[in-house]
């Protein structure tokens, strides 16, 4: 096929979704991805545990790893605070250009900062690249094996600080056993079980919700 899912993705985005309207962007990728083609966005059932944890928290400084085309990005960004900040990560440069123009569509590149590399170089940069003394919240859903190695970095660059909430996606599908071992077994953290399913899908799958205790 000549263009890629997230090109096809975009596209239901400007033929279906209003400009400046995060909610009709969320609806018309998941209604896509629903009816047309599945995608691994994080979907509509895990989306609602995300809101909800989002809600609580209420971050000033959130941190994404994984963007693909930015479902999850304009989901956490459009229920920010005035004046706060998402920085995401993304490795691959054609995701990258998809997700900018999402981003866009929904009217919240303002709120937004998206950075294209692997987020085991970008992570220690992210004090001296965007000022940030730490993350108040960080929603994990890039390749499964950087879960765990990724943490530990974010612990060493001293960016988690007491109270960070990580909340990540797919820790039964595709599964992260590392990770949940890690998370579950430190006495660093205080995690949580979401029971939901894989985006679209009948499948089980569901977010672990990990407080950093400091
Ligand atoms: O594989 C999955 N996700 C990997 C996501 C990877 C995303 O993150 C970067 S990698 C990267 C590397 C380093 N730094 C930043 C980004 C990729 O370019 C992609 O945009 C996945 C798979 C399923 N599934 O059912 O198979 C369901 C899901 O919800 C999933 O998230
Ligand atoms: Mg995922």
């Amino acid at each position: 096929t000549r263009t890629s899912r997230p090109q096809r993705i975009l596209k239901a985005v400007q033929k279906n979704a209003t400009k400046g309207d995060p909610e009709s962007v969320i609806s018309a990728i998941d209604h896509y991805c629903r009816h047309k083609e599945w995608a691994m966005n994080v979907g509509d059932d895990k989306g609602l545990i995300l809101d909800s944890v989002l809600t609580e928290v209420n971050p000033s400084t959130a941190l994404e790893l994984g963007t693909y085309c930015g479902y999850s990005t304009v989901r956490i960004a459009r229920l920010l605070s005035p004046g706060s900040k998402l920085i995401t990560v993304e490795f691959n440069p054609a995701f990258a250009a998809v997700a900018r123009q999402i981003i866009a569509y929904a009217g919240l590149q303002d709120k937004i900062t998206l950075v294209e590399g692997p987020s085991g170089d970008l992570i220690p940069k992210m004090k001296e690249r965007f000022g940030i003394k730490s993350f108040d919240f960080v929603f994990l859903d890039h390749w499964k094996d950087r879960y765990e190695p990724d943490t530990k970095l974010l612990e060493d660059c001293g960016l988690l600080k007491k109270g960070t909430v990580l909340l990540a996606d797919n820790v039964i599908c595709p599964g992260t056993p590392e990770y949940l071992k890690y998370v579950r077994n430190s006495p660093r953290y205080e995690s949580r079980y979401y029971k939901s399913n894989l985006e679209y899908s009948k499948v089980e799958d569901g977010l672990e919700k990990s407080v950093f205790l400091g």
